[in-house]
């Protein structure tokens, strides 16, 4: 089985005549976990929607678990072990908590059965506490952590995260990063996508930075840490 979870080779993706992805080379492997970072609007969620078969790519490849997937369908792709954590949440909001978990309960490719609804209560002791809450009724933090549970209670082997702390409080997004990292050490997959490149680069093994459609950039996380620079010329930050 390819160690490569999800590939994308020469991408160019369009919303109507707007030519937004030129031409993208991406890769994650098993167990790896890349940033992908860049300015408001490069490109990033068009990236992961063009992969994942939400917006139909022009031109190039998209390869899951190195079979050829351009364009399929989005929830063929995700049967392939690939949750995804779209920006903005995405729960039920009329079921509880419980039914949004159970909801999104299936096993991973290969039969696993390892993040159990205990296993994501045990995670999450927040969402433990409002089982029978609506969807609702749940702060913007404990939202984020019933997408971010539903997503593992499909035993993905490839989690992506798009700005899962956006507009949370400090604290809470602190808890946020401390269960990706958790998560992280489970051995799942991870691309995060956030505006706290610190945040990113202390749990990313890999970075790639878009600019314009294009990635600008790739480096180890100990490469940016040690070239403030490079955040600053691509990112526009100090
Ligand atoms: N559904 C859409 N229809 C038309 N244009 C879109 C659509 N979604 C995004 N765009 C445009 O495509 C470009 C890339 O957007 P994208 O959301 O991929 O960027 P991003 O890097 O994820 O930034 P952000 O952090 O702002 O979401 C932007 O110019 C955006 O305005």
């Amino acid at each position: 089985m390819s160690d490569v979870l999800l590939e994308a080779e020469g991408l160019h993706a369009f919303y109507g005549s707007s030519h937004i992805l030129h031409g993208i080379d991406f890769h994650i492997s098993r167990g790896e976990t890349v940033g992908l970072m860049g300015r408001n609007g490069m490109g990033k969620t068009t990236l992961i929607r063009s992969m994942l078969g939400h917006v139909r790519p022009r031109h190039g490849r998209v390869a899951v678990r190195g079979k050829t997937m351009t364009g399929a369908r989005p929830y063929l792709i995700a049967r392939k072990g690939i949750a995804y954590v779209p920006e903005g949440r995405g729960i039920f909001p009329n079921l509880t908590v419980r039914e949004n978990l159970i909801m999104g309960a299936k096993p991973g490719v290969d039969g696993r059965r390892d993040w159990t609804y205990q296993r994501v209560l045990d995670t999450f002791p927040r969402l433990g506490e409002r089982l029978t809450n609506g969807g609702n009724q749940l702060s913007g933090g404990e939202q984020q952590m019933l997408t971010i549970g539903r997503a593992l209670m499909t035993n993905p082997d490839l989690l992506i995260l798009d700005e899962a702390t956006e507009g949370l409080a400090p604290l809470i997004a602190k808890e946020i990063w401390y269960i990706i990292r958790q998560i992280r050490a489970t051995g799942i997959a991870t691309i995060v996508i956030d505006k706290n490149h610190a945040a990113v680069t202390s749990i990313s093994d890999r970075n790639v930075i878009l600019v314009k459609g294009q990635v600008a950039h790739e480096a180890s996380s100990a490469e940016l840490r040690a070239n403030p620079d490079l955040l600053h010329k691509h990112l526009g930050v100090s």
